[in-house]
């Protein structure tokens, strides 16, 4: 059984734990009286594979807020940068959390770029108070090699659906190319400890 890891950010109220509660229920639920950050479990099968599903779901409003970049991005193997399209602010915010993110890879990963990362426009629903534009954000994520989807949380579940199983897609594969980069520069090491050991031995025989 694989262990997936996946971390929800975003300004408050763009509608985080509304996403996450419709792929984990297909309802929408309107309020949420959580004022702590939580930690959800779904069991799910991908292309044949048994996962393991932990979702990180931080409370703006906590006093943890503080640590709301600085422990998903260690902890988290992909990331869902949600939005809302009416709050361009909001919009900002998303931008500058995916650059916090990438950064912090880079430092704590050895220079490693590529983050499975989502940017999600949430609450399409209202389109006639729109701020930011679908092309912008798609730009955004191009930039950045992220996906991109906009998304209501309100009225629609199968958006969401298809951008959750994107993302395990892509974790999965980021997982897999990891072990194996870990794997072929273990091997290279273990030539060239054999060779440095029997190499000049084996030239004077
Ligand atoms: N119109 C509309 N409202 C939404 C949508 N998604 C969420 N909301 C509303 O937006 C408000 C905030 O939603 P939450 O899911 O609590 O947002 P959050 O990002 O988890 O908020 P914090 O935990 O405080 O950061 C609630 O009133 C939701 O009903 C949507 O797709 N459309």
């Amino acid at each position: 059984m694989n262990d997936i890891k996946l971390a929800l950010l975003g300004s408050e109220g763009v509608g985080k734990s509304a996403v996450l509660v419709r792929f984990l229920t297909k309802r929408f639920i309107g309020e949420y009286a959580s004022n702590s950050n939580s930690l959800y479990h779904k069991r799910l099968s991908i292309d044949g594979r048994q996962l393991n599903l932990e979702i990180f779901d931080p409370c703006s409003q906590s006093t943890e807020s503080r640590c709301i970049l600085e422990e998903p991005v260690e902890w988290a193997d992909g990331f869902i940068v949600v939005y809302n399209i009416s709050d361009r602010a909001s919009f900002l915010n998303a931008k500058n959390i995916v650059r916090q993110i990438k950064e912090a890879r880079i430092e704590n990963c050895k220079g490693e770029v590529e983050v499975p990362i989502c940017l999600v426009g949430n609450k399409q629903d209202l389109c006639h108070a729109r701020q930011v534009c679908e092309e912008e954000a798609h730009s955004l994520a191009l930039e950045n090699k992220c996906h991109f989807q906009e998304v209501s949380a309100a009225e629609h579940y199968q958006e969401i659906l298809t951008m959750f199983i994107k993302l395990i897609r892509n974790v999965m594969d980021h997982l897999k190319y990891r072990a194996d980069r870990r794997r072929y520069s273990g091997s290279k090491s273990m030539a060239k400890l054999i060779n440095n050991v029997f190499g000049k031995r084996r030239k004077s025989v």
